[in-house]
């Protein structure tokens, strides 16, 4: 079960070089004071236990709620945090996808002791009483293990895409054979080498000589028969064919939006399934194939109404050219995005997705939203227990653009590896997140204003300072007291050199947070007298080794709207 915490690729990254940080007593005023520069420094000590101690610590780890009710963190993130030091923690957060491969409680479990910061459900495979199971169980996990694993729900969306393949769980179609692709309600089983398909009008929208792609290429056929229901398919790429993937038809070298373009982004199976989100208290919901900022506000409305103070999050994924024509807007209505490489790479050509999620990428982190990037980053997974070159290499890309989370989807659903994969994500984050803060290699973006209202500007302009500050001084961290959680994602947006510590008094704020770049949220409940609050998360944190006498904090507040700088004392 355990999930090696360093790399498979390289020996674990060395303890880092201590940090000099300056002493001085916490001084009373909530306001702006710095420590007294001239302090001895001394050599920031790390509370390591092994440098490979993860599942061995958190079995060794009683509940930190039987001792240490006032405070929550995740129990793997914790254990991070000592093994890698605070400013060398892992910034970078880890989507798994849960299939058959992992639903299991000794194999979820693995996957949060593994770093897992969210568990997605896709809601096109398996039935309710499966999601229901996961998502129950990675509860449980929470409640009775410490852990704090957020949990998204991915919408099937209505795409074009094949029925399940009658039980098999895949089917291999040959060069040069002929296959049918039928709207018609089967029997199962269904006649040899012949494809169900989920949408009505396909049969009459395809013509022959168009060119029909699985899962983006995956395999291709040609259409060279309409019979009625059925459509007639050569095979001119070999391939594997996975249930339910999704189909798209092409003719002289475009996509071909005949009435499927019509088709609702949110299909009256995907309302019963989000009412079922809702009813289990998800975390996100994911809307697939995003084509307006409508059907996003559409559904914030819907959840607003129906799940009374809750807050689960919306992130559209990008995915569609439809989506591409209207990122701003989608953007800007969303609670973060998802680059969904998968179905975007059978809609655009191959050559134009990287400069793509480069693009959402820095807008989402212009406008303040979190954004993570999905499929097939290490997709050799599935099959083999290591990874290809290219892999890592475009693991590595994706965390140098500091996009805020990685996504595991076959590799953790139904791979053969799905802790290495996840393990594979983790040592290369921390590796690349280390290259970066010591080349100092400080982008060019240049961060634009994302507030409205003046108090939202004075919270943005504190976030902005705290993180420069906390550059300059070499901070061990930032302590951000959040009610809504805003405070926390604006200081995760500056993108700072040390990690972010976002104490919030919502359970809920606390598992979406998981979601954002370098942001360690812990759940604890304080007032707003800062200097009280201070020295309770001091005493609760050091009870727990977590931070030491002289450690360098900038703490600030969304109800003060205040920084101060000070050492532990
Ligand atoms: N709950 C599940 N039950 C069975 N198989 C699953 C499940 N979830 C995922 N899989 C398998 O893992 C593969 C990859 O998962 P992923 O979530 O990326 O789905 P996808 O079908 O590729 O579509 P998309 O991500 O675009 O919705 C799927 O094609 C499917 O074979
Ligand atoms: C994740 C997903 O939906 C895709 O890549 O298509
Ligand atoms: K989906
Ligand atoms: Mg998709």
């Amino acid at each position: 079960m355990a999930a090696a915490a360093h790399s498979l690729l390289h020996p674990p990254a060395g303890r880092k070089a201590p940090i000099p940080t300056p002493h001085s007593p916490p001084s009373p005023s909530p306001f702006l004071r710095l420590p007294s520069a001239a302090r001895p420094r001394h050599p920031h000590r790390l509370r390591s236990t092994s440098p490979s101690a993860t599942a061995a610590d958190l079995t060794a780890f009683p509940n930190p709620n039987d001792i240490f009710p006032p405070i929550d963190v995740d129990a793997a993130t914790e254990v991070e945090l000592r093994e890698n030091g605070f400013r060398s923690t892992r910034r970078t957060k880890l989507v798994c996808t849960v299939g058959p491969a992992t639903s299991s409680p000794d194999q979820l479990e693995a996957l949060a002791v593994g770093g897992m910061n969210v568990a997605r459900i896709n809601m096109c495979h398996g039935d309710r009483e499966w999601h229901r199971g996961v998502i129950r169980e990675v509860r449980r996990l929470n409640e009775e293990k410490g852990f704090a694993v957020a949990v998204m729900m991915d919408t099937e969306g209505s795409e074009i895409h094949m029925g399940d393949l009658g039980g098999a769980a895949s089917a291999k179609a040959e060069d040069g054979e002929v296959w049918t692709f039928s709207v018609r309600a089967f029997e199962f089983p269904l006649p040899e080498r012949t494809i169900n398909v989920n949408y009505d009008g396909f049969a009459e929208d395809v013509r022959v000589g168009d060119e029909l792609l699985v899962d983006g290429g995956m395999a291709r056929f040609e259409v060279i028969e309409k019979l009625g229901p059925d459509v007639k398919c050569r095979c001119t790429d070999p391939g594997l064919l996975l249930p339910r993937a999704n189909l798209t038809f092409w003719r002289d070298g475009s996509i071909v939006r005949e009435r499927n373009a019509m088709l609702p982004t949110i299909s009256s199976k995907d309302w019963l399934d989000i009412d079922f989100g809702i009813a289990e208290g998800v975390d996100f919901i994911a809307v697939s194939f995003v084509k307006s900022a409508e059907v996003i506000k559409h559904l914030k409305s819907y959840i607003a109404a129906k799940s009374r103070g809750s807050d689960i999050a919306v992130i559209a994924k990008i995915e569609s050219i439809d989506s591409l024509k209207n990122l701003h807007e989608i953007i800007r209505a969303s609670d973060g995005a998802m680059v969904a490489r998968g179905d975007m790479g059978a809609q655009v050509p191959l050559e134009q997705v990287p400069s793509i999620q480069q693009k959402i990428v820095q807008l989402c982190r212009q406008l303040n939203k979190p954004v993570i990037v999905a499929s097939q980053l290490l997709e050799s997974m599935i099959e083999y227990p290591t990874p290809t070159r290219a892999e890592v290499a475009d693991v590595s890309e994706a965390v140098r653009q500091r996009a805020d989370a990685l996504m595991l989807s076959g590799e953790s659903a139904m791979g053969r590896y799905p802790e290495k994969a996840l393990s594979v994500l983790r040592s290369v984050s921390l590796r690349i997140e280390k290259w970066w803060r010591e080349e100092k290699r400080h982008e060019a973006l240049e961060l634009q204003g994302v507030s409205s209202s003046f108090s939202d500007k004075v919270s943005e302009e504190i976030c902005n300072s705290a993180a420069k500050m906390a550059n300059g001084l070499g901070a061990d961290a930032v302590f951000v007291y959040t009610k809504t959680g805003h405070m926390a994602s604006l200081l995760s947006r500056c993108r700072p050199d040390c990690p972010v510590f976002a104490f919030t008094t919502s359970t809920s704020v606390r598992r979406r947070l998981n979601l954002q770049w370098g942001l360690i949220p812990f759940r604890l409940s304080f007032s707003d007298d800062m200097d009280s609050n201070l020295n309770r998360t001091f005493s609760l944190l050091e009870a727990r080794g977590m931070i030491q006498s002289g450690d360098l904090v900038i703490a600030i507040c969304d109800m003060l709207q205040s920084i101060q700088v000070m050492n532990v004392p």
